[in-house]
């Protein structure tokens, strides 16, 4: 018998690849040409809808009946209300139906509608943008599309992350992510940037090229003494505590400075070098959501790591679009988790004293 999910992650595996390129042109084209001011988002929001729709139309040709819970939605596009709006919702249209429309690669099934000559029409893209507004749910199968997540690091140049999950039932089964700019190798940064980490559920996670060459497994290496730990931790002090993260980084002996770093590209550092990812919120308020967390979450469980809220609880993913109470994230090897616990469940009540 062949094994289960195989179809589900070779068209995640193209859906991000194609959104991949796609995010990594418009930098070169938009943000690196410096044909817009600094703090000018555009380049971004119109990566995140090009490739959102992207995304979905391949889900959608290969799984008609998914459902899907997408980070964007396509209402403002749908009623541009300037010239400057009307040629964003071109540009994004002509970028998805490049992407779309490029030579099909090993692996690619021209019934996902890809490949030359299968361009869609403007209203086709808006509705495949739109098609990610399910609210969630604890049933049946839903897919996650976080287009380009990290979008702070895309427009640094740094890291960002395209973002796909399948959810079965509340439990995650798929997680594909695309980092164009995560070195391939960190102990050969000569080898360059680009690389993808695929997980299915039982069979391990496993790290290619963003063409899907070269696929190895990886597993988080063991932690021997506290001196080859460190903490993985958001760029954007309002993402998540870097002040809270520096406590636990004391309680538990560690020398090394924590590794700042933008996007679920974490999750994917982390499943072949290691290192304790911790997002403690900074304020009541922000729900985490499932996009964020979906994909990253099963190429740790699937690298032999663990990932929980700070009580130790399993994220549940089956609560609607968001994470519900925000009680943070920890990821690390299975033989660290346990001490990183106690180390937060410590610092949250030095916290709580100081108040
Ligand atoms: N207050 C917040 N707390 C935690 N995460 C946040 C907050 N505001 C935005 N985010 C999300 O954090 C993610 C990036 O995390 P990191 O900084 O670790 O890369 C993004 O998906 C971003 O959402 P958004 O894409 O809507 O900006
Ligand atoms: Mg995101
Ligand atoms: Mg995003
Ligand atoms: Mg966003």
């Amino acid at each position: 018998m062949s094994q289960p999910y195989v179809t589900e992650e070779q068209a995640a595996m193209t859906a991000v690849r194609r959104a991949s390129q796609l995010a990594s042109s418009v930098f070169n084209k938009l943000v690196k040409a410096e044909t817009l001011t600094k703090d000018d988002k555009s380049p971004v929001t119109i990566a995140d809808f090009a490739a959102q729709a992207v995304i979905s139309t391949i889900l959608h040709n290969a799984f008609p009946t998914d459902l899907i819970v997408g980070e964007e939605d396509a209402s403002e596009l749908r009623s541009p209300n300037n010239a400057e709006e009307r040629e964003m919702r071109e540009r994004i249209i002509s970028l998805a139906n490049e992407a779309l429309t490029s030579e099909l690669m090993l692996g690619d099934n021209p019934t996902w509608g890809i490949g030359p000559g299968t361009a869609k029409s403007d209203s086709e893209i808006l509705d495949a943008i739109d098609r990610g507004n399910y609210q969630g749910g604890s049933q049946g199968r839903m897919w996650t599309i976080d287009p380009i997540d990290g979008t702070k690091g895309f427009l640094r140049g740094d890291q960002y992350a395209v973002c796909v999950s399948l959810i079965v039932d509340a439990q995650v089964h798929v997680g594909v992510l695309g980092c164009p700019n995560l070195q391939k190798n960190p102990e050969h940064p000569e080898e360059g940037n680009g690389c993808m980490f695929v997980a299915i559920r039982g069979q391990g996670t496993r790290q290619m090229t963003l063409s899907g060459s070269n696929p190895t497994f990886v597993k988080i290496p063991p932690t021997n003494s506290p001196e080859s730990l460190f903490l993985l931790e958001s760029v954007d002090p309002s993402h998540s505590s870097h002040s809270f993260n520096s406590t636990v980084s004391n309680l538990l002996k560690i020398t090394q400075p924590s590794v700042r770093m933008d996007s679920q590209a974490k999750y994917g550092s982390l499943a072949r070098s290691g290192g304790i990812y911790m997002r403690m919120p900074t304020g009541a308020g922000y729900k985490e959501k499932i996009w964020d967390h979906a994909p990253g979450s099963i190429i740790i469980e699937e690298a032999g790591g663990v990932v929980s809220d700070s009580r130790g609880e399993p994220l549940n993913f089956g609560l609607g679009r968001t994470l519900g109470d925000n009680f943070g994230v920890i990821a690390c090897g299975k033989d660290t988790h346990s001490g990183v616990l106690t180390a937060v469940q410590q610092a949250l009540q030095e916290e709580k004293s100081k108040a």
